[in-house]
C-alpha cells in the first residue's frame, strides 16, 4: 500500500501509516506535481490547503482511501470520490476542543485589541486609552451552527456571563434547551439582537456568504464578528466594507477564502482585510496545537488504514450508515457479501429485482449494512468499477435494479436466515444463509435446493439427473486431476427428479475439468464457484 501525504501530519500518525504502509511525505509537491503522481498511490492523506478536486480524483486511478486530517471537507470533492468508490474518512472528534478555544481566544483579543496593543508596545509606545476593550459579561452572542464546535463554545461563554443565543435549524429544540441557549429562527434577528456572534457552520452552498452586506446592514453598531469556521461563510468584501465604514466594531477571522498551501519554501499571504485596524486575523490555526495534531495524526491514520484494509469506518460518504452495528453485524455482511457472490456465477440473465428477507433475531437489527454488503457481493464479480458500500447505492439504482427489504420476526429451524429472491427476466432463484455458531457463515438454499455448506473460495456446483454413478464419475474427475474433495452436500429434488452437489475442493478448477465434468452423462449444469 502507498500513501501520499503532501501536508504535515504529525509523527505519530505517521510512524503508524509507517508500520503497514510506504508513506511519502512531500510537503513540497507543486499542483502539477500532484496531478502527475497521483495515480501511484492507494491513499491520500490531506489537511485544508490541498484541493482534491474532480480532476485529481479521476486521476487517482489506484485511490481507495482520502483522508482529511481534520474536520471540514470542504477542499475535497465527495461527490467525485463516491462516484468512484472512494472512502472519504476524516477525524471530526479530534479537534474541536482546540478549534473551540481559539474561537475563544480569538473573542477575546479582538475585545480587548491585544494584538494591536501587542503591536504597538513592541514598537515602543504606551498607549492605553487607545486600546479601550468591550467586556463580554451580560452581552449577547449568537453562536452560528450548534455542532460540535459550536455547542463547547456556547457552554463556555455562559461561563462569562453572556447571554447565548443559536441559530441552527437542524437541531431539536430538546438540545438548545439541554445547552440553556436560546433558539433563534432567523439571521435578521441574530443580526439585530447579537453584540457579538461566532461562525460554526460547515461550508455548503446554504452557508456560503450567509452573513453578507444585507445582513451587516441589520447589525448593531458594537457588533463583533469571529469567523473560525471557513472563509467566506462570512462573505469577506462585504465584512471589509462593514469594517472599513464602522458600521460593524469589529471581526476576528482564523480562516479566508483562498487560503495558500504553507510550503517549505513559505508562501505569502496578502488580502484586503489585512489592511484594517479592527480586525484580528490568525494564519488558520484553530486546530494548531499540540493536543489536536497528535489526536488527528493518530485518528487519521487509523481511519486510513481500517478503510484501506477494508475494516469498518466511520466515512464521510457513507450517507448515514450504522458503522456501529456494522461491527456487530460483521458475520452478517460477511455471510450476504458471499451470498451476493452466487448469482452472477451460476446465472448470466441480469438480476432485476431482489427481494431480501431478514427473519428471526436478525430481523430486529438495522439491516441496510447487510443488504449492502449482498448488493456489493452481487456486482464486485461483474463490473470494472470498485464497487463498496461507498458506491454500491448509486450503482445499482444506474442498473434499474429493484432492491426490496422486508422482515419476519419468524423462521423455522434457524435462529437466523437471510433469505433472498433474486428475479431476472425468465425466473426467480432462492438462495438462503445463516449463521451457525457465532460467525460460521452456512448457505441453506441454492437456488430452491435445501443444502447446508461453507461457502469456501474453490467449490463446484454441479445438477444431475438423480440417478446411481454420476456422483462417483464426477469424483473421480476431480481425484484423477490431483483436484482434493475436502467436503462434498447432495440435495435432491424429489418432484424434478434432479440433485445438486455443492463439494468444496482444495484448488482450481480447471477450464478443461470443468468441461469433462459437464461431459458426464446425466450431468445437466456444472459451474466453478469462489465464494
Ligand atoms: N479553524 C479551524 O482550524 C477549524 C477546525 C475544526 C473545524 N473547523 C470548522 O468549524 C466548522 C464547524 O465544525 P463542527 O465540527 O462543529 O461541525 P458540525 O457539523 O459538528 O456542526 C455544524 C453545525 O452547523 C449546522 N448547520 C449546517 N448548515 C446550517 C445552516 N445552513 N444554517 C444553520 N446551521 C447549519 C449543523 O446543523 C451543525 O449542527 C466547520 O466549518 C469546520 O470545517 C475549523
Ligand atoms: O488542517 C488544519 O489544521 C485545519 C483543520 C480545520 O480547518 C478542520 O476543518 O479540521
Amino acid at each position: 500500500m502507498r500513501i501520499l501525504v503532501p501536508e504535515k501530519i504529525e509523527e505519530n500518525g505517521l510512524e503508524i501509516l509507517k508500520q503497514k504502509a510506504d508513506v511519502d511525505v512531500r510537503l513540497d509537491l507543486t499542483r502539477e506535481q500532484l496531478l502527475e503522481c497521483i495515480d501511484q498511490y492507494d491513499a491520500l492523506i490531506v489537511r485544508s490547503a490541498t484541493k482534491v478536486d474532480a480532476e485529481l480524483i479521476s486521476r487517482g486511478i489506484n485511490l481507495k482511501v482520502i483522508g482529511r486530517a481534520g474536520t471540514g471537507v470542504d477542499n475535497i470533492d465527495v461527490d467525485a470520490a463516491t462516484e468512484r468508490g472512494i472512502i472519504v474518512v476524516n477525524t471530526p472528534d479530534s479537534n474541536n476542543m482546540s478549534a473551540a478555544e481559539h474561537s475563544i481566544a480569538l473573542l477575546l483579543a479582538l475585545c480587548r485589541n491585544i494584538p494591536q496593543a501587542y503591536m504597538s508596545l513592541k514598537a515602543g509606545k504606551w498607549e492605553r486609552s487607545k486600546f479601550k476593550g468591550v467586556e463580554l459579561y451580560d452581552k449577547t452572542v449568537a453562536v452560528l451552527g450548534l455542532g460540535r464546535i459550536g455547542s463547547l463554545v456556547a457552554s463556555r461563554l455562559k461561563a462569562f456571563g453572556m447571554n447565548v443565543i443559536g441559530y441552527d435549524p437542524y437541531i431539536p429544540q430538546e438540545r438548545f434547551d439541554s445547552m440553556g441557549v436560546e433558539k433563534v429562527d432567523s439571521i435578521n434577528e441574530i443580526m439585530q439582537r447579537a453584540d457579538f456572534i461566532t461562525v460554526h457552520l460547515p461550508k455548503t452552498n446554504e452557508t456560503m456568504g450567509i452573513i453578507s452586506k444585507k445582513e451587516f446592514d441589520m447589525a448593531k453598531k458594537e457588533l463583533r464578528i469571529v469567523n473560525c469556521a471557513r472563509g467566506g461563510i462570512v462573505d469577506e468584501n462585504a465584512l471589509y466594507e462593514a469594517l472599513k465604514a464602522k458600521r460593524i466594531a469589529g471581526a476576528a477571522i482564523d480562516v479566508f477564502t483562498n487560503e495558500p498551501k504553507e510550503g517549505a519554501a513559505g508562501e505569502g499571504f496578502s488580502h484586503p482585510l489585512l489592511e484594517l485596524d479592527n480586525i484580528v486575523f490568525t494564519p488558520h490555526l484553530g486546530a494548531s496545537t499540540v493536543e489536536a495534531q497528535r489526536n488527528v495524526g493518530l485518528a487519521i491514520a487509523q481511519q486510513v488504514l481500517n478503510a484501506l484494509e477494508g475494516n469498518v469506518v466511520e466515512a464521510v460518504n457513507l450517507h448515514g450508515l450504522n458503522m456501529k452495528a456494522a461491527t456487530r453485524l460483521a458475520p452478517y455482511l460477511n455471510l450476504a457479501e458471499k451470498m451476493g457472490r452466487i448469482y452472477y456465477q451460476v446465472e448470466s440473465l441480469p438480476a432485476e429485482q431482489i427481494e431480501l428477507v431478514y427473519s428471526g433475531d436478525i430481523s430486529k437489527e438495522d439491516t441496510r449494512i447487510i443488504t449492502l454488503s449482498y448488493l456489493t457481493g452481487l456486482l464486485q464479480p461483474v463490473t470494472d468499477e470498485r464497487v463498496n458500500f461507498v458506491n454500491i447505492e448509486k450503482i445499482i439504482h444506474e442498473r434499474g435494479i429493484q432492491v426490496i427489504e422486508s422482515k419476519n420476526s419468524h423462521v423455522d429451524y434457524f435462529v437466523n436466515l437471510i433469505t433472498v429472491n433474486v428475479k431476472n427476466k425468465e425466473r426467480m432463484m432462492t438462495f438462503a444463509g445463516t449463521i451457525f455458531g457465532k460467525e460460521e457463515p452456512r448457505i441453506v438454499n441454492f437456488d430452491g435446493f435445501e443444502v447446508d455448506f461453507m461457502p469456501t473460495e474453490h467449490m463446484l456446483m454441479v445438477q444431475n439427473i438423480d440417478r446411481p454413478g454420476i456422483i462417483g464419475q464426477v469424483c473421480t474427475i476431480l481425484g484423477d486431476n490431483s483436484i482434493n474433495i475436502a467436503n462434498m452436500k447432495a440435495s435432491r429434488n424429489t418432484k424434478h427428479g434432479i440433485n445438486l452437489m455443492v463439494l468444496d475442493v482444495d484448488s482450481d478448477i480447471s477450464d478443461e475439468v470443468l468441461a469433462a465434468v459437464k461431459r458426464v452423462d446425466g450431468v445437466l449444469k456444472a459451474k466453478e464457484l469462489n465464494l
